[in-house]
């Protein structure tokens, strides 16, 4: 394998030089014999400082490809003592072996199936970043949590939770799939979702406590908690969106139901059971953009963490889905109007790094589309 030293923030490390990879010219990480993507260098920056906050002392990176996130963790979290490196794939785990020694990491690195790794370990953070969907990891991922400590997973199978492929939804994360206006922030509620029962399945609760969406995946990160009745609250709040496609009306639901609009009679498109509840604790967030400005304006991409948890740190405080406003346009026959607008005649509304043509709000549909008509 040729290789080439890249630096990405504290880290400096060994990865398949990409030109001896490409194919006429063009070149994807996944064509390499090990993975690294530059484009993941947000998720790995802003995971870096949410750790930082959180304080895991024994982490577990159970797709390691190139080491790089469990390296980074160990040079840049203060008070990591031990990562553990893992991977299926024989040149991955030579490669990692290379790169924790270069960047003098204290760690041990193993190469099984993620999954029977962890059901051997225990570790209080324990980091799920595979290729597409983390389902197939979440069991086995809470299994080997520690009570108190956290599991952080990314997904790139947005077509399954977007629902551009509904059967895929089903088959993976046990989701009625169904497309409605807001369906960006629905995938990563039904993700998580699907991880608050994979979690209940051994009496722990899943608590999302940091979700995002960037460019082409979500990243959700969970305080794991012990005992069934914590997972059976949790698990209370699992709901069914519903959404009118002619006028826009919403409702939610703890059952399944083929209903029609009680406005105008057409039959309402559904999605879940998803995530009814926060998807953020709010004094994380806080800590978070906090320890943004003092202590990592070093970070690779420090401009685009920043702005994406300010975002965030807006929309924190409201629960339900976000308003996309060409779509309720369109219903009304109307031009987008301008959104700072429409959030100034709402007064209490932000925007929302799921859509930039998205508003958020405690107000109901109703009160966005006066706003809308007005404006
Ligand atoms: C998306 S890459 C990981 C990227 C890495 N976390 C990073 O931040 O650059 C997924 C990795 O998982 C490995 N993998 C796939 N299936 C696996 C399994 N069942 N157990 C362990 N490793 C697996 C692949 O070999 C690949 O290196």
């Amino acid at each position: 394998m040729k290789l080439i030293k890249i630096k990405e923030g504290k880290a400096e490390i060994l990865v398949p030089d990409p030109k001896s990879y490409e194919i006429d010219g063009k070149f994807d990480p996944s064509w390499a014999p090990v993975f690294y993507n530059p484009k993941m260098t947000l998720n790995r920056d802003l995971s870096v400082v949410v750790l930082s906050v959180l304080k895991p002392k024994k982490i577990v990176d159970a797709l390691s490809a190139s080491g790089i996130r469990g390296i980074r963790y160990f040079k840049e979290i203060e008070g990591v003592e031990k990562v553990i490196f893992n991977d299926l794939d024989k040149n991955a785990v030579e490669l990692i072996n290379k790169n924790i020694e270069l960047n003098k990491v204290k760690g041990e690195v193993f190469n099984k199936d993620a999954n029977a790794l962890l059901h051997e370990i225990k570790a209080d953070f324990i980091d799920i970043d595979p290729f597409g969907s983390p389902a197939p990891f979440l069991l086995s991922a809470f299994n080997a949590v520690v009570r108190g400590g956290y599991v952080a997973i990314t997904s790139t199978d947005l077509s399954a939770l977007v629902c551009s492929s509904k059967y895929s939804a089903r088959r993976k994360y046990d989701i009625y799939c169904e497309r409605l206006s807001f369906s960006r922030e629905l995938g990563v509620r039904g993700l998580i979702g699907k991880a608050i029962r994979e979690a209940a399945i051994l009496e722990k609760a899943a608590i999302p406590i940091f979700s995002f969406y960037y460019d082409y995946y979500y990243r959700v990160f969970f305080k794991v908690e012990g005992g069934a009745k914590r997972a059976d609250n949790l698990l209370s709040k699992l709901v069914y969106y519903y959404e009118c496609p002619n006028c826009g009306y919403r409702e939610r639901s703890e059952y399944y139901e083929r209903i029609k609009c009680t406005k105008c009679g057409t039959l309402m498109r559904v999605y879940g059971p998803a995530w009814g509840g926060e998807l953020y604790n709010t004094d994380l967030v806080s800590d978070v953009k906090n320890k943004l400005q003092s202590n990592f304006t070093y970070l690779p991409v420090y401009n685009h963490v920043t702005r994406l948890v300010s975002t965030v740190e807006n929309e924190a405080m409201y629960t339900q889905p976000y308003y996309k406003l060409d779509f309720l346009s369109s219903r009304l026959k109307k031009n987008v109007p301008a959104k700072n607008k429409v959030i100034s005649c709402l007064s209490d509304a932000s925007n929302t790094h799921f859509d930039n043509v998205g508003i958020k709000t405690s107000k109901n549909v109703e009160e966005v589309i006066q706003c809308i008509k007005i404006n």
